[in-house]
Order: C-alpha cells, then sequence, then structure tokens
C-alpha cells in the first residue's frame, strides 16, 4: 500500500477496509497511519531499526515490547520530537521532517504517561484551551454562555459532562487522562498515541478507559503504547510487538500470543531488556 505524500485520497479509496453498516464521519473513514522503514538512531544507537507499522482507522493497535524495545521513540519519532529517518504518512501526508506543531496540525495528537491538564483550570476551561476557542485570561473565570459543539460533544464522550466545572486539579487520576484525551478529540486528532494511558488506574478506570478507546477507535486511527496485558487482551483489536527497536510479531491478540519468538521474548533468555531495569509488567506474556 503506497500513497505519495500530500496526495489527498478520495472517496471509495479501495485500499481501506470498510466494515459493512459501518457509520463514520466521513472525515475519518479513509485515514490511515502507514510507517515504512522507520529508523531513529541516538549518538550511534539505533533505537528503532526499520520499523513498518499500518494502522487503518476503525483498529484499535495496540503496541507492546519490553522495555527499551523503542514503543516511545517511535511515537517520538511520528510526532517530531525524534530524528526520523524513513516515512511516516498519515492522511496521505508526509510527517518525517516536519516539526510537532506541523505533525499536531496535520491531524496527530498524543498523550505521555504523565497527564499534562491545567491543574488550576476547570475540565471545560482546559477543553476550551484546546480548542483553540479560549477566551482572554480574565475571561476564562467567568461562566460560560455557550458551549462550542465540539467541546460538548467530546465532554459527552470522555464522560465528563457532570465535573464540566470542575478544577481539573481535582479530578481522580482516570478522569484527568480522560480530560487529556478530550482534548485532543477537540483540536480534531484523527490520530491518538497515547502512551500508557491506563498505568496507575484502578480496575474500574481501566474498564472504563477501555470502552473509551473503543468508542474513539471505531472512529479516528488509535495506537497505545501499553504494557497491561489484561488491558490489552480485553481491548485490543491488533498487537504489534516490538523488540530491540524492530517488529517481531503482528496480528490478532491470539495469534501474538501464539507466536514462539513472542514467547521466547517475554519468558526466554532473550529478556529484550536493553540496559534498562526489568519490570514485572513487561515480562508477562500478552
Ligand atoms: N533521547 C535518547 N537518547 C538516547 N537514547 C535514547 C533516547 N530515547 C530513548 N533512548 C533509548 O532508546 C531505546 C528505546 O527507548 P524507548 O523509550 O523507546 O523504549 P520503550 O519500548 O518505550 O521502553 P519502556 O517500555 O521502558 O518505556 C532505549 O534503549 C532507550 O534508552
Amino acid at each position: 500500500m503506497s500513497t505519495q505524500a500530500d496526495e489527498p485520497r478520495t472517496e471509495g479509496d479501495p485500499q481501506v477496509p470498510v466494515q459493512v453498516g459501518e457509520v463514520v464521519d466521513p472525515r475519518f473513514r479513509h485515514d490511515y497511519l502507514q510507517v515504512r522503514d522507520l529508523r531513529v538512531v541516538f549518538d550511534g544507537f539505533v533505537a528503532v531499526d526499520g520499523v513498518d507499522l499500518t494502522v487503518t482507522q476503525g483498529d484499535l493497535r495496540f503496541l507492546i515490547g519490553p522495555n527499551g524495545a523503542g514503543k516511545t521513540t517511535i511515537v517520538d519519532a511520528i510526532t517530531g520530537l525524534a530524528p526520523a529517518q524513513g516515512s511516516v504518512q498519515f492522511g496521505g501526508v508526509e510527517l518525517v521532517g516536519k516539526a510537532s506543531h506541523r505533525v499536531a496540525r496535520a491531524g496527530v495528537g498524543r498523550t505521555f504517561q504523565t497527564a499534562s491538564v491545567f491543574d488550576g483550570l476547570t475540565v471545560l476551561q482546559n477543553l476550551d484551551i484546546a480548542a483553540g476557542a479560549a477566551r482572554r485570561a480574565r475571561t476564562l473565570v467567568r461562566p460560560r454562555r455557550e458551549v462550542p459543539p465540539q467541546v460538548e460533544q467530546a465532554l459527552d464522550t470522555i464522560g465528563l459532562g457532570h465535573l464540566r466545572e470542575r478544577p481539573a486539579g481535582e479530578l481522580a487520576h482516570g478522569q484527568k487522562q480522560w480530560l487529556e484525551i478530550g482534548m485532543l478529540l477537540v483540536q480534531d486528532a484523527r490520530l491518538l498515541l497515547l502512551d500508557e494511558p491506563v498505568a496507575g488506574m484502578s480496575h474500574d478506570e481501566r474498564n472504563e478507559t477501555g470502552r473509551l478507546l473503543q468508542r474513539i477507535g471505531a472512529e479516528r486511527t488509535v495506537v497505545v503504547v501499553e504494557h497491561d496485558m489484561d488491558f490489552l487482551r480485553s481491548f485490543a483489536a491488533s498487537v504489534t510487538v516490538l523488540h530491540q527497536g524492530r517488529v517481531l510479531s503482528e496480528g490478532t491478540v491470539a495469534e501474538v500470543q501464539k507466536d514462539p519468538q513472542v514467547i521466547e521474548v517475554y519468558l526466554g533468555s532473550a529478556g529484550g531488556n536493553r540496559g534498562t531495569t526489568p519490570r514485572r509488567d513487561t515480562t508477562e506474556v500478552p
């Protein structure tokens, strides 16, 4: 599947499968992420070594692998935060070589392992700012007369409508992560790259988050970097397993679980930890 950079895709593009009966916002219908021969080298150390990845709209792709496998570096490379070689295209636009603000403008949003919301502002104000609909600073403290439709929709999607006037600093850990995802939605990110979204969450928060990602993933292109294998087994539509900067295996959860190479890396002598401290959750077989 190859697409020229900046080439707009047309309705009826046969390259991207669309399910029968699927109801998808036409803006997202033909989106897909295409990574080809991605390489990231830090001072001679090859952190990402020729990775190919294709993720279509409607998929919910999990990126897993032992510590140091290159997961976060791939997300950094896609979002203009790590020096990349190769090709990364989203919506037919080449992203390699673009500054991070231009990557964001191309419809790509990401979260980090720690939620970065404004604690002193309300949920609504955080979303307002993300939507670029922020009023001047002194008017932010006044109640709004009208909430922009995309903010209302995001509040509904992330389930925080009833907490719209609550300062973000008073939200529970999981709610902060959902707010951050909401901020990507109002920015109209069509590709969401989420780095360990359920780290530190309670069991119920994880399940809520999984259902939220399924809702979002039905429309948009979503890639989740995750170590939590229970979460993966419950919610991943597909999985890419990375090891030492390369794709080791790819498929459904059942397929990668059966892959002897995956079992070897997670349980065997290959270990996979390159100069990092092993963590219990990274050695659990998917
Ligand atoms: N800025 C950097 N400079 C040098 N080396 C780096 C840099 N960023 C990452 N690395 C190295 O690249 C490798 C891949 O790191 P990365 O953080 O992508 O792994 P990961 O799969 O996300 O691991 P984890 O699950 O522990 O977060 C590691 O060996 C890491 O030490």
